[in-house]
């Protein structure tokens, strides 16, 4: 019956208004997902580069922008799902060793990847559909950015969270800086970003981060919690919140050991996510664009406001901190670490020595101050 009528009253051709081409580059996979409902769709955008932990490349970037408009501007999506490939990584941001051997010391060849990175950024945020980041593993520096833009993300427990930030000698400006305090609290926004630690998922849920989180691991065919975390108690006999904290010692030891015996198992993470596309189908689809619009506000005006002005610093830094950051990723490894010297680059800087190609050679992982 109501085919009947809609049949009618459709017009015969419907214009295009695609401002840009349907996504396509090795690394993003852009997959339509039926929903119960005949003719409707969830669009799946899986950044799919795992061997590097899901990292992105300049082309991968291009296509994730033009996959957030395509899946905006089409009639027959009701969300947008945004994940990794695997089970380890989210996106742990861009190449690093791109950032090392390509952009460290070029900062207006690194204005033009910024131009990139916030326009994706910016997509996310204008995207007519609910975006859900479903965090598959580890999120961090601008995957953390690019998950954090998302109206909602859903995190399977053993994923962590993250920011490299001025650990590697960069600032967490692609978003991080203005989505933490409006959507955590300026406290720990100021404590997530400067401190560097990572975060667990229960502890990102606590926090506010992301809206849910669900059991990953099993052990004998049953799902069990995060055992590296603590997850049964929220409250130390402090009081000082523990739900989520790392544990320590012997602990952590017998943790990793049921982590190696057990197996991931992503199911309920797709259960979450497809209960809340289900949501969305039953919504009115302009009402819900609406509500969305005004609830990214807070978000979208910090990000505004700050994002030339953070776009130009982070080029300009690409010359400094950031130059010695990557290259420290890049030539480090796992016995002498993969960062800068920071107490030598302080000692320097105490003492008014500017940067020099020396310097930041000095500064180097395993080098003898
Ligand atoms: C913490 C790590 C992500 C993971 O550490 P660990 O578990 O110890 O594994 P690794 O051996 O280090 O990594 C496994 C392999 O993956 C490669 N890898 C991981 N992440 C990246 C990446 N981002 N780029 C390139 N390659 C990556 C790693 O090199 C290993 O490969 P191999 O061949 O050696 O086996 C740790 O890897 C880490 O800290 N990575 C660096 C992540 C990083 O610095 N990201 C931030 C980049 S800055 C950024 O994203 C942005 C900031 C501002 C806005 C725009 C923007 O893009």
């Amino acid at each position: 019956m109501i085919k009947d009528i809609v049949t009618k009253t459709a017009p015969s051709q419907l214009v295009d208004h695609s401002a840009c081409p349907a996504p396509s580059s090795p690394g993003i996979l852009y997959e339509k997902h039926p929903t119960a409902a005949e003719g409707l769709f969830n669009v799946w955008v899986t950044i799919d580069n795992p061997r590097q932990f899901n990292s992105y490349s300049i082309d991968m970037l291009k296509a994730l922008q033009q996959a957030f408009r395509t899946a905006g501007e089409a009639r027959d999506v009701v969300a947008v799902v945004l994940t990794g490939a695997g089970s380890k990584a989210f996106c742990t941001g861009g190449d690093a060793m791109e950032f090392a051997t390509y952009y460290a010391g070029n900062p207006q060849e690194f204005r033009r990847f910024m131009r990139l990175f916030d326009d994706t950024i910016s997509a996310i945020l204008a995207c007519d559909k609910p975006v859900i980041c479903r965090v598959n593993g580890l999120r961090s520096g601008g995957g953390q950015e690019l998950g954090l833009a998302c109206d909602l993300s859903v995190a399977q427990d053993l994923a962590v969270f993250g920011q490299a930030g001025p650990k590697h000698g960069g600032a967490m400006v692609g978003g991080a800086t203005d989505f933490l305090p409006v959507m955590i609290g300026a406290e720990e926004a100021m404590a997530a970003g400067i401190l560097c630690d990572p975060i667990s998922a229960h502890k990102a849920r606590r926090l506010g981060m992301i809206s849910a989180v669900v059991p990953a691991l099993k052990v004998d065919s049953r799902f069990i919690p995060n055992p590296s975390v603590v997850t049964d108690r929220v409250v130390d006999e402090f009081g000082e919140f523990i739900l989520g904290e790392p544990k320590a010692g012997g602990e952590i030891k017998a943790a990793k050991e049921i982590v190696a015996k057990g197996e991931i198992d992503l199911s309920r993470l797709d259960a979450k996510v497809e209960e809340l596309c289900s949501k969305f189908l039953h919504m009115s689809p302009e009402a819900l664009t609406k509500t969305l619009e005004e609830l990214r506000k807070p978000k979208l005006d910090a990000w505004n406001r700050s994002k030339e002005g953070n776009r130009a610093w982070a080029a300009i830094n690409m010359t400094t901190e950031a130059h010695a950051g990557f290259k420290a990723f890049a030539v480090g490894n796992k016995e002498v670490g993969r960062e800068v010297n920071f107490v030598a680059l302080r000692q320097a800087q105490a003492i008014g020595a500017p940067w020099t190609p020396d310097l930041i050679e000095a500064l180097m992982p395993g080098r003898i101050s």
